[in-house]
């Protein structure tokens, strides 16, 4: 089977409110930041599929008369699911050699790729291929790098598998899907999702699909396209965390105690509407301190609640006091437990102090930036838009 060779991307993303809550079913507001993973697709004739992530150290490689052996026998083609096909998941664990259901990093990442790989490719001849990955943002950390990856994953299999193009003419630097292809990609993309979260709401993958920031809720995303420009400071605490674990954990919170944790969720769904407002209003009102507080004190409040769900660390809570000390505001983002936090500054902040608040975070042990927010969704790269350094790490396998 002949299979194109093609360069794709997805930004990360910053939850600003709704992260655990939106796994039940309430609304999350999320933003794409402008840390991108790159994949590149490479077809060979080795007859071997070669899987090469150097963020994880994990360079694998399989003969495709292996990968055959796998698929379940009577295998139709799986255009579109909306879940994980169980069995097989089963043959693919015990293929890796996971049976007990922990799946550490370089575990996952196969496990999605091969999930998806063998979905695409497992009715017809299964073609000869290097998938390479970068990513520039931390793995694990909360920036959403499992979605990041599984949309580059889903993107850039379904065009090999001919089920959507490549959109990239001659004469494009880069280019995006029509909106069904977005779709496909999306809902392949919260396959391997699944697998890497357990139980995943789907938010970070819309985000990685369509970038800009939106608004989540049960499955329905709503691209918000007036929004200010917020000016964001970004920290990882580099508390090691797994977003599988962490969800699980809030679960049987939420099992345990019902008619505790059900009003601090419906609170969460009132922060994230909330703020939804006045981000609004911000776009067709003057701006005020007065926007500004609320949003700040919007932060606090949801990062009290977090700490309630169990999913707080001390790390985050130094990321609180350190900036607080600053008169900046600032929660976890993502799963918690450690990985990163988001600081609103205001637009007056003074850029003296947020470069001491950054030593201030540095000096904690954490890496700090401010970003930029609202990068475009999932792309395909001419080889000259991919930036050189990335290029040189993609090309070397
Ligand atoms: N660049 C990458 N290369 C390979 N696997 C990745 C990469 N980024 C993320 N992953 C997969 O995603 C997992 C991290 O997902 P998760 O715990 O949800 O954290 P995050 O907040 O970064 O999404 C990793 O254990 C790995 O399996
Ligand atoms: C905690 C959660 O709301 C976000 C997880 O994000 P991350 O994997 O920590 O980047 C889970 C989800 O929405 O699936
Ligand atoms: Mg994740």
């Amino acid at each position: 089977m002949e299979v194109s060779d093609c360069y794709v991307s997805a930004p990360g993303k910053a939850i600003l409110h709704g992260e655990h809550a939106v796994v039940h079913g309430k609304v999350a507001l999320a933003v794409s930041l402008n840390l991108r993973t790159y994949l590149r697709l490479k077809a060979t004739t080795t007859g071997r599929v070669c899987v090469n992530l150097p963020n994880i150290d994990t360079f694998l490689s399989w003969h495709v008369s292996e990968l055959r052996h796998i698929i379940p026998h009577s295998y139709g083609k799986h255009e579109e699911v909306k879940r994980l096909d169980a069995e097989l998941v089963r043959r693919l664990r015990e293929f890796i050699g996971v049976t007990n259901g922990n799946l550490d990093t370089c575990n996952m990442a196969i496990l999605s790729f091969l999930y998806i790989y063998l979905s695409l490719f497992g009715s017809g001849e299964l073609p000869s291929l290097t998938v390479s990955v970068w990513s520039e943002l931390p793995t694990g950390a909360g920036l959403g790098s499992s979605a990041a990856y599984s949309v580059c994953l889903a993107a850039a299999l379904l065009c090999a598998s001919g089920a959507i193009p490549t959109p990239l003419k001659e004469w494009d630097h880069t280019a995006r899907w029509c909106q069904e292809d977005l779709e496909l990609i999306n809902s392949w993309a919260f396959q391997g999702e699944m697998i890497i979260h357990g139980n995943p709401s789907g938010v970070d993958n819309a985000v990685g699909t369509w970038g800009g920031m939106l608004r989540f809720l049960a499955g329905k995303i709503i691209p918000l396209s007036r929004v200010p420009l917020l000016r964001i400071l970004l920290t990882n605490t580099k508390v090691p965390r797994s977003t599988k674990v962490l969800v699980a954990r809030v679960k049987d919170k939420i099992n345990k105690f019902p008619a505790i944790m059900t009003p601090v969720l419906d609170s969460v769904d009132a922060i994230s509407c909330t703020c939804e407002k006045v981000l609004s209003e911000m776009t067709s009102e003057p701006i005020t301190g007065e926007h500004y507080n609320i949003l700040e004190e919007l932060i606090d409040i949801n990062q009290h609640h977090l700490n309630v769900m169990g999913v707080g660390h001390s790390a985050l809570d130094t990321l609180c006091r350190v900036t607080m000390a600053r008169g900046l505001h600032s929660k976890l983002t993502g799963a918690g437990g450690g990985g990163c936090g988001i600081t609103l500054l205001r637009p007056e902040t003074d850029s003296s102090v947020v470069q001491t608040t950054v030593q201030d975070l540095k000096d904690c042990g954490f890496d700090c930036w401010e970003t930029s927010i609202g990068g475009p969704g999932v792309q395909q790269h001419s080889p000259l838009s991919v930036k050189e350094e990335v290029l040189e790490i993609l090309n070397h396998y």
